[in-house]
């Protein structure tokens, strides 16, 4: 379960968002920053995005988080209608710490799965269901969805939320997260022109 805490108003460089801020069942934190009116007749652009404090905030090149979030924020205020969730599930899960070891481990050669089963933990530890009770929360019941992630989907057939379209983002590679984003298509099952 997940308890909605506050709703303020937030100017951005992208235009001005509501911030929704919600808490789960752990009192960790999860933000919602929503656009536009959820009962117009408009479809609203929604990006789920899991927390990247080296991406979203340094600019890492070793993922592609930081330019997946410029871009969805940017494509959802140019639509006017639309919610990106900032879901607090760092290093797909596994935390600050243990991804930065798993940096460390595939600076020796493993890959991001195989870096996440070395320290002990799944490829990916995520659960999407909080993001699917803040949609409910904000009235959504149909989406577009933007994503590359095949599993982001399965998650929405599995929900009364339909999603119509899917958005992929296809972004700048560079030679720091080549491998990492060949791993998410090879091994992962992302949908990926690379
Ligand atoms: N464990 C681990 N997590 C990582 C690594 N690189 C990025 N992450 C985390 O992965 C999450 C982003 O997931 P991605 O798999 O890049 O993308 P996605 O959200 O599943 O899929 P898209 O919707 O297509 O972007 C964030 O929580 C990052 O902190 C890594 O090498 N190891
Ligand atoms: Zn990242």
């Amino acid at each position: 379960m997940i308890s909605k805490i506050v709703t303020t108003r937030l100017p951005t460089d992208y235009g001005q968002f509501d911030l929704h801020l919600y808490q789960d069942k752990s009192a960790k934190e999860h933000l919602a920053l929503s656009m536009g009116e959820q009962d117009s007749a408009k479809i609203p652009i929604v990006r789920i995005h899991s927390e990247c404090l080296t991406g979203d905030l340094f600019t890492s090149r070793r993922c592609d988080c930081g330019q997946q979030l410029h871009a969805s924020l940017k494509m959802i205020s140019e639509s006017g209608c639309g919610v990106l969730i900032y879901l607090r599930q760092e290093g797909r899960g596994i935390g600050l710490i243990n991804k930065l070891h798993a940096y460390n481990l595939q600076d020796e050669g493993l890959d991001t799965i195989e870096a996440n089963l070395k320290l002990g933990f799944e490829s990916d530890q995520r659960d999407y269901n909080i993001a699917l009770q803040i949609l409910l929360d904000l009235q959504i019941k149909e989406l577009k969805l933007i994503t590359n992630n095949p599993e982001k989907l399965k998650q929405f057939s599995q929900s009364p939320i339909k999603v119509v379209e899917r958005i992929a983002l296809n972004l700048k590679s560079y030679n720091d997260n080549i491998d990492y984003l060949k791993t998410k298509r090879d091994r992962m099952g992302h949908l990926l022109d690379l």
